[in-house]
């Protein structure tokens, strides 16, 4: 697998590269030179396919021989060890369960996939390899346990302060080893072009061996095609073939990596991008103009990314072709008010408990549908979190139908260990200077 970036695409690095750089220095982010397809056969008997097993054909196929084969079949097995469910609600409306992993969120398949690629690359006497990972709220805790232990790595997690919810917080501060936290006194778009400045700066890069968990590293994506492919063995189980998906965005990568499944040849009609009212990317598919704005605080804390980071991944899918783009991916955007209709809704509808970013991503789901009445794909929303790690935002009547999971129980009495920090780029250099 070679890979260019989209800031120059002459430049070519291979998987391991792109893995540990996370980004060029260029400032682009890595797309894989060739996307190959996967045989149709293969799609159209998915039906007969584990998840592992859909994994393993899918990251070889991407991959190529970047990792031998007996050892990917391995750490893919060792990585997604938990399931993800396609459960009907009603005639063509099916929700895509991503929150079985420990961290209770989508981000566990990008997070462990990549904890244990990282670790199979690294070799005995290497620099201690330094992980940065901005999170608006699910990220930090998934990249926290993926981690969590794994030898000559460490792990800083960058959150803003005050708007993550009480439950993330805990997944984020309370585990110690070789996981710390700052809490950042601004938004996750500070965090994040906090971590992205540390990788362009040359005395840090000098003293520390920096990579990122976010999904500008295309470790994250990788895996999180993985459950696409598996969501159509689902649907073809029952005898469907047709299908949209409503995803739930914020930073663009699981939409992003839902499109590499669409160019490996998965037959995707459409893709509906549900954001909160952080609608940079909705605002762009309707004027044309892209405008990154500051993110706002809203309940669905983790998609409050204002300047979505892999926006460039998808526009260079597209090259020059901005009315493929449009054709494929529909923008909807939600208000925190819209948010909690659709929360209770889906509750009254199906006696099913959803967390405010899955709610967005039904109420964009079913507004498609109603607009193209005469479409009979079925449609998946995915849903990104467990509905328990947001009980303050989600109305009491439905919030007190959760069932709470064990792991999230275990959290009860951590205590939290995080370090303040400002927005400014010279205290967080310092801060990792003087915390070496
Ligand atoms: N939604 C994220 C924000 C960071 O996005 P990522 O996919 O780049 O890690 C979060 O929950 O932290």
């Amino acid at each position: 697998m070679k890979l260019y970036s989209t800031n120059n695409t002459a430049a070519s690095v291979s998987f391991k590269e792109a893995v540990f750089n996370s980004m060029p220095q260029d400032k682009g982010l890595y797309m894989p030179v060739n996307i190959p397809q996967l045989d149709p056969e293969f799609i159209s008997n998915l039906d007969k396919y584990t998840l592992p097993e859909i994994a393993f054909r899918v990251a070889k196929n991407l991959l190529g021989d970047a990792v031998p084969e007996a050892d990917l079949k391995a750490l893919i097995e060792d990585a997604i060890n938990f399931d993800a469910p396609v459960v009907e609600l009603e005639e063509d409306v099916y929700v895509l369960e991503l929150f079985h992993g420990p961290s209770l969120a989508f981000k566990d398949f990008g997070a462990r996939f990549m904890s244990r690629i990282m670790s199979y690359f690294l070799e005995a006497g290497e620099k201690q390899l330094d992980v940065l990972v901005a999170t608006s709220g699910d990220t930090g805790g998934a990249v926290a346990l993926g981690f969590l232990g794994v030898p000559n790595t460490r792990v800083t997690i960058l959150y803003p302060k005050g708007k993550v919810s009480g439950i993330q917080e805990q997944q984020l501060t309370t585990n110690g080893q070789n996981i710390r936290a700052l809490e950042v006194e601004g938004t996750f778009d500070d965090c994040q072009s906090l971590v992205k400045q540390a990788f362009t700066d040359a005395e840090l890069n000098a003293e520390f061996r920096l990579t990122s968990a976010n999904s500008i590293n295309i470790a994250r994506l990788v895996p999180q095609t993985f459950y696409y492919f598996n969501a159509y063995a689902q649907l073809l189980r029952q005898g469907k073939s047709k299908v949209v998906f409503a995803v739930p965005s914020g930073n663009f990568g699981n939409i992003g990596a839902g499109l590499l499944a669409w160019k490996m040849g998965l037959p995707i009609e459409q893709f509906i991008a549900a954001t909160n009212a952080n609608d940079t990317v909705p605002a762009f598919l309707k004027t044309g103009v892209y405008e990154p704005k500051p993110s706002v605080q809203t309940i669905s804390n983790a998609m409050d990314v204002g300047n979505p980071s892999n926006w460039v991944r998808i526009a260079d899918l597209f090259k020059e072709d901005t009315e493929a783009l449009k054709k494929l991916i529909i923008g909807y955007s939600y208000d925190d008010a819209e948010t909690v209709t659709a929360i209770e809704q889906v509750y009254d509808d199906y006696q099913y408990v959803v967390c405010p970013h899955t709610a967005i991503a039904w109420q964009a789901l079913k507004d498609w549908q109603i607009r193209n009445s005469e479409n009979d794909a079925a449609g998946v929303f995915l849903s990104t979190a467990h509905p328990c790690k947001f009980p303050d935002v989600i109305p009491a009547r439905v919030a007190s139908k959760i069932v709470v999971p064990e792991v999230v129980k275990e959290l009860e009495g951590k205590a939290k260990q995080a370090v303040e920090l400002s927005t400014d780029f010279a205290d967080f250099k310092a801060y990792l200077l003087a915390n070496k």
